[in-house]
């Protein structure tokens, strides 16, 4: 899935500043101008809500309104996920030849996530349960393997990354899942666009990428092997109900071993790489308003640690997934295709990939005054309309109520683990791997750089 920063860059650079206004996330905390305010308004007079264009030699058009991608898939039946998927999947483990795992992910293993991450389903699997349990184990090891018996100064991005890692891996896989493995995991992360376009051929510039994939690759075949060769082991210790029906679904579709694991690190995936920045940005926010932390800790701290669910945390993380960077859902249209919309006339030529944007929506200011500010308390007692970070439709984010939990415990146990303290923004001679996966922090900084990182002082309180 291209991120939105993703989009707007590309737009930007192929010399459509009209266009990049739709995506302009990471004009984060500046006002958008009039100027730019009016020229999207102007693209949308003469083009409508969809606007095409070609990117890399790709036919893409771009859809900016809520339930707009839902209409068109209902109307035109021609618009599917298997391509962009397939992508994916080849992206992100290597297989090469995906066409049937791609098959298997669509028809079996999406319905049992669907079923076993639905609010009804996640209760009794004892997954949430096994993430805070999780969370803890990495609080004592993270990251460095530091106690964090005295104060500590750390980066928030390394601290985000490694605790979200860990506790989602322990929570899907069990205990014995090497968590070493998030090296590795870091390098593939912040390294994926460069697997995800055609410089993926040029072995000199990513083979880091590759190394990493390969290395993430190996640790869940070895992880599934015993497992997988053994016919009377029915078990591995902990794992969650959904990835046990994840492998079983693997064996009775005669998937191979690399397949089956790799159906496990895609559903990974999904889980970490979008709860870890939404974790970071939200923590981050946090922590700049020395007030909004202090309501924030304590309104985590005077509830039981069972309980989630205070009005500032609500407020924080809907806040978080308006203003944050979030996939958008791809699909490809496998015909041409005619319609009309809002009074204008479109022609969807077959490969086109339809990429819904719904960053014009989360800063609408409309809806939300002030959309570039990060405002820790706007959903606090107000009925505006919730963001929209997990698409729509019947491929709408299938780990959405899993997510917003994660999200959630994070915050939640680090307040109630840690005093922390903003040490300040720092810049580091060759940035870490995570900091490109966490996106630009220009928000805390402002100097416009990626390779800087906040800082934070880390006690543990008991
Ligand atoms: C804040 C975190 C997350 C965000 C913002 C997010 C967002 C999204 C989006 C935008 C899509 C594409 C929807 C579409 O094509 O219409 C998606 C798909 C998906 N997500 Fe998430 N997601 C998050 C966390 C998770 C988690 C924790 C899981 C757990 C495994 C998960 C599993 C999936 C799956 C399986 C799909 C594919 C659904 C399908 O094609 O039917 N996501 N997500």
């Amino acid at each position: 899935m291209a991120s939105s920063s993703g989009i707007a860059f590309m737009l930007t650079i192929c010399g459509l500043p009209a266009l990049a206004g739709y995506c302009y996330l990471f004009k984060q905390e500046k006002q958008r101008s009039r100027r730019e305010y009016a020229v999207a308004e102007d693209y949308q007079d003469k083009h409508g809500p969809i606007c095409q264009t070609k990117l890399w030699g790709r036919l893409v058009a771009v859809v900016t309104k809520p339930l707009l991608l839902t209409r068109l898939e209902n109307e035109l039946k021609v618009l599917h996920t298997s391509g962009p998927r397939q992508e994916k999947i080849c992206m992100l483990t290597g297989i090469a030849d995906a066409v049937r795992l791609t098959e298997v992910m669509e028809e079996r293993m999406i319905p049992i996530t669907f079923r076993e991450l639905s609010p009804n389903g996640l209760l009794p699997s004892g997954l949430l349960t096994s993430f805070d349990k999780g969370l803890a184990l990495a609080f004592a090891t993270a990251p460095g393997h530091t106690d964090f018996t005295g104060a500590q100064n750390i980066s928030l991005s390394e601290f985000v990354s490694y605790s979200v890692f860990y506790a989602t891996a322990f929570s899907f896989f069990g205990p014995k899942f090497p968590v070493e493995s998030h090296h590795d995991f870091s390098v593939l992360a912040s390294n994926a666009h460069l697997l995800r376009s055609p410089i993926s051929r040029w072995s000199l510039v990513s083979r880091k990428a590759h190394a990493a994939r390969s290395a993430m690759m190996k640790t869940f075949s070895r992880f599934i092997e015993e497992w997988w060769y053994a016919d009377g082991l029915d078990h591995i210790e902990g794992i969650s109900p959904l990835m046990e029906r994840v492998l079983q679904a693997s064996k009775e579709e005669e998937l191979t071993m690399e397949e089956a694991a790799g159906c496990l690190f895609v559903l990974f995936c999904d889980a970490v790489t979008n709860v870890t920045p939404m974790s970071f940005w939200a923590m981050a926010h946090v922590l700049k308003d020395h007030s909004i932390y202090r309501s924030l800790r304590h309104e985590t701290r005077s509830q039981p640690a069972s309980h989630l669910y205070g009005p500032l945390l609500e407020s924080v993380v809907q806040e978080t997934l308006r203003w944050a960077p979030s996939p958008q859902p791809t699909r490809q249209a496998v015909a041409d295709a005619d319609f009309a919309l809002e009074g204008k006339r479109y022609r969807l030529k077959a490969g086109t990939q339809i990429v819904s944007d719904m960053s014009e929506y989360h800063f609408d200011m409309d809806l939300y005054p002030q959309p570039q500010i990060f405002q820790p308390k706007r959903f606090l007692g107000e009925s505006l309309p919730l963001p929209r970070p997990f698409g729509e439709g019947k491929h709408m984010c299938k780990g959405m109520y899993l997510a917003v939990f994660q999200i959630k415990s994070f915050i939640s146990n680090t307040l109630r683990s840690f005093d922390l303290r903003v040490m300040g923004c720092r810049a580091t001679d060759t940035p870490t791997e995570n900091h490109q996966q966490m996106g630009s922090i220009r928000a805390l900084a402002d100097m416009g750089d990626t390779s800087m990182d906040v800082a934070i002082s880390v006690a543990r309180r008991y």
